[in-house]
C-alpha cells in the first residue's frame, strides 16, 4: 500500500525550486518565493536543494517538500544527498521526502541502492531514488526506495549521451512497465505538453525545474532562438 503522502502526488506537478551561482534567486527567500508562486499555480509539492532553503520552504508552505543536498563526485558530476550526515540534516528540518542519488557510483563505500537500503533501515523516512539508468532504478526499488525519479539521466558519465534536448520518454515508459513503485518523470520537461505525455505514459507525477524556476535560462532559450537565421 502506498504511503498517504505519496498517494497525494499521483498525477500531480512537482516544481523544483532551486537556484545556484549568480542567480538573483539564490537565497532561501528567493526560492521560497518561487515555491509560493508554484503552489498558487497548482503545484502539489516542491523539490528543494540545501538545508537553509529547504527549511524556509517547509516553514512557509503547506505542501510536501522533497529535499536534497547537492555535491560532486570526483569527476565533477552531480551527486544528490551523498552522505548520511546530509540525510540526517534533511530529516532534522522536517523534510517530507529525501531525494538520494540512486546511481551505482560509490559514496561512503556504498552504491546508491546499498546506501538507500541503509537509510531505509536506519531512519524512518521516505526516499526518492534519483537514477540515471534502468538497472539503477530496478536496484533502488529492490533496496526499498519509495519512489524512483529519472533526475540523473543524462547527467552521469555513463548517460551523458542521453542528454538530448528533450526529456527521456523511452526511459520513463520502460521503468513504468518494469517497476511497481511510483515512477516520477524528471529532467528537461520544458513544456506542459511534455509533462502531459509523461503522465499518459504512466508516470506517477512530473517534476519540472528549469522551465519554471530558472528564468535566466528560459530567457536564453528565447534569445538563442531569435538569433537563428
Ligand atoms: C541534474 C540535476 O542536477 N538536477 C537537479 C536535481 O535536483 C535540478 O537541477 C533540476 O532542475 C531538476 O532535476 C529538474 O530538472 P529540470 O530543471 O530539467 O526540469
Amino acid at each position: 500500500m502506498l504511503n498517504e503522502l505519496i498517494e497525494k502526488l499521483k498525477g500531480q506537478l512537482i516544481v523544483s525550486c532551486q537556484a545556484e551561482g549568480d542567480s538573483p534567486f539564490n537565497s532561501p527567500e528567493g526560492v521560497t518565493m518561487f515555491a509560493k508562486a508554484a503552489i498558487m499555480g497548482g503545484a502539489a509539492a516542491i523539490r528543494s536543494e540545501g538545508i537553509e532553503k529547504t527549511k524556509m520552504i517547509i516553514e512557509q508552505t503547506q505542501v510536501p517538500v522533497i529535499g536534497l543536498i547537492k555535491s560532486k563526485f570526483e569527476d565533477g558530476s552531480v551527486r544528490i544527498t551523498g552522505s548520511l550526515k546530509d540525510v540526517k540534516d534533511l530529516i532534522s528540518i522536517g523534510t517530507h521526502i529525501i531525494a538520494i542519488d540512486g546511481t551505482f557510483r560509490k559514496r561512503e563505500k556504498l552504491t546508491g541502492p546499498e546506501f538507500i537500503k541503509k537509510v531505509k533501515s536506519d531512519f524512518n523516512c521516505l526516499v526518492m531514488a534519483d537514477i540515471a539508468k534502468e538497472d539503477e532504478a530496478i536496484a533502488c526499488a529492490e533496496a526499498g526506495a519509495d519512489i524512483v525519479s529519472t533526475t540523473l539521466n543524462g547527467y552521469t558519465p555513463e548517460t551523458v549521451g542521453d542528454k538530448i534536448k528533450s526529456p527521456n520518454f523511452e526511459l520513463v515508459k520502460s521503468l513504468v512497465d518494469k517497476i511497481k513503485i511510483p515512477i516520477i518523470a524528471e529532467g528537461r520537461i520544458n513544456t506542459p505538453q511534455d509533462a502531459k505525455r509523461m503522465i499518459d505514459l504512466g508516470a506517477f507525477a512530473v517534476v519540472v525545474g528549469t522551465a519554471i524556476t530558472r528564468p535566466h535560462i528560459v530567457t536564453s532559450w528565447f534569445v538563442e532562438a531569435m538569433k537563428k537565421v
